[in-house]
This record gives C-alpha cells, sequence and structure tokens, in this order.
C-alpha cells in the first residue's frame, strides 16, 4: 500500500540546533497514527513543517502524490490537510455553532481578518446545514447557541477537532488532543477520533504524551527522539522496545507510562 502522506529527509535546523533532523515518515490512507516522543523531540516541529506553518529547512513533504513541501496553511489545507494547536483553538467568545460556521471559511483563508471580512463572510443556508451536521458528529448538538468559553475543556477539545472538520480533511493532524483531560473526557476524545476514521474516511495523525490515549488508538505508532526517528511499530512492539523504554528513562512520568504497557 503507498503512503497517503511520504515524509522524506525532513529537516529544521534553529540555528545551530537541528530539531527535526533528516526524518523519513510514511503515514498510510485510513490510519491511525500516532507520534511520541520525550518534550523537545521534534514533534511540534514535524508538525508544523508538514502543515506549512514552519518552512523546512531541507527535505520533502508529499501528500497524495504532490509535492505540498513548503505550501502555506491555506495551501495544505485546500489539499485536504488540516492541523490543530497544542491549545484548544477555539473562538472563545462565539457560540458553538458559530466556531463551526467560521472554521469552514477560516481555514482556506490566508488570514482570520480575511475570513471574517472578506467577500465570503456571508454564511449560506448549506453553510448552516453543514455546521449542524459537525456539531451532531462531535455530540455538541446541546451547546449549540452556548458560548465557547463557558465549555468544560473535554468539549472545547471537541469543538477544535469540529472546526478542523469543517474543512473536510482527509488528513487530520492533532497536535496534544488529550492534554489535560481526565480519563473520561480523554475516552470520549477517543471515540470520536475513532468516528472521524470510521465514519468520516480520514486519515489521523497525533501527537500525543498521553500513553493510555495513544497506545488504545493508534494503530501504529512513531517515537521521535532528538529529531530522529527512535522507533516505529504496533503499540505493543512500541511499549516493548528497549530503546523507547531507555529514551523515556529519567522522564518519571512518561517513563511509569511507557513502562505500564510494555
Ligand atoms: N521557534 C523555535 N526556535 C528555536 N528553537 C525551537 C523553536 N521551536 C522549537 N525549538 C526547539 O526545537 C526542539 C524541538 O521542539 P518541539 O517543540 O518540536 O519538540 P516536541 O517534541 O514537540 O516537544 P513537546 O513534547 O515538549 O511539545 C526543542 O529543542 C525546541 O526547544
Amino acid at each position: 500500500m503507498s503512503a497517503q502522506l511520504s515524509v522524506t529527509g525532513l529537516t529544521k535546523r534553529f540555528g545551530g540546533l537541528v530539531a527535526v533532523d533528516a526524518l523519513d515518515l510514511a503515514v498510510e490512507k485510513g490510519a491511525i497514527h500516532g507520534l511520541i516522543g520525550p518534550n523537545g523531540a521534534g514533534k511540534t516541529t514535524l508538525f508544523s513543517m508538514i502543515s506549512g506553518t514552519l518552512p523546512v529547512s531541507a527535505g520533502r513533504v508529499e501528500f497524495e502524490g504532490t509535492d505540498v513541501t513548503g505550501l502555506p496553511p491555506h495551501r495544505t489545507v485546500s489539499c485536504g490537510m488540516v492541523r490543530t494547536f497544542q491549545r484548544s483553538a477555539v473562538f472563545h467568545h462565539f457560540t458553538v455553532i458559530e466556531n463551526l460556521l467560521l472554521g469552514t471559511h477560516l481555514l482556506a483563508r490566508p488570514t482570520v481578518l480575511g475570513s471574517l471580512f472578506g467577500p465570503h463572510r456571508r454564511f449560506s443556508p448549506a453553510d448552516l446545514e453543514a455546521a449542524d451536521e459537525t456539531l451532531a458528529f462531535i455530540g455538541l448538538a446541546d451547546y449549540r447557541d452556548a458560548a465557547a468559553e463557558t465549555l468544560p475543556l473535554g468539549h472545547q477539545r471537541s469543538l477544535g477537532i469540529g472546526i478542523a472538520l469543517a474543512a473536510k480533511p482527509r488528513l487530520l493532524m492533532l497536535d496534544e488532543p488529550a492534554a489535560g483531560m481526565n480519563r473520561t473526557e480523554s475516552e470520549t476524545l477517543m471515540q470520536l477520533i475513532r468516528d472521524v476514521r470510521d465514519r468520516l474516511g480520514a486519515t489521523v495523525l497525533l501527537v500525543e504524551h498521553d500513553m493510555q490515549t495513544v497506545m488504545g488508538l493508534c494503530e501504529r505508532i512513531t517515537v521521535l527522539n532528538f529529531g530522529r526517528k527512535l522507533a516505529e511499530g504496533s503499540p505493543v512492539e512500541i511499549a516493548a522496545n528497549p530503546a523507547v523504554i531507555e529514551a523515556y528513562l529519567g522522564l518519571d512520568e512518561d517513563a511509569q507510562r511507557v513502562a505500564a504497557h510494555a
């Protein structure tokens, strides 16, 4: 099977620091693929290069056979790749349905102002219908007209995913979606991510520190360390990999989480 996302020799240098070092990564269509690694391993930098928010120093990113290296974010979105950020990216003062409506327009525009005040600022009945569909899909129909800032963290994260879904991604990239969540919230999130793959057919690539979420959700996991690929395999293979456990040693919390799944 050929990869939907193919990263070759991708490199990011910040002055003398090589944050991502000649990395190769293949993500299969329809996979839920996890990216883990100790703090500073280069996970977010990799995401940012793939999604076009950070220029690459070297290497190539191909999506569905097209070279998307260095394209700005609104172009990668048009190609079908949508990324969320570590902190939940919702518009706090807007209602839930307004957030989803903005998502439709925002993600495909180069600037926020362009989306709010540009020629397409009026929402059509079709936009509203699509936003309501997404609202039901993310399980927030009861909160339709609530201000986003009043939602609990788990719901805000679901809304963040809903905003990303408005752009109809074929690859959804999630940066630490479960950060700060309690177990119940992360279970709900995991089900939503499975639904994104199973019901919408999107591939999911996620960075996550919460091992229970990663191990329970992903079919394939890539481990980064110092900007390089340390290991790749199924959750069972990764949890039993001595190099992976070694990389996490000394980082007490993460080490315990990895060891707990070995
Ligand atoms: N804009 C920047 N300028 C300089 N150095 C940076 C910049 N962004 C990241 N780095 C450095 O690059 C390395 C990789 O950082 P990155 O945030 O990608 O790691 P990460 O694996 O996502 O870490 P975490 O799990 O803590 O989010 C780190 O050493 C970081 O300090």
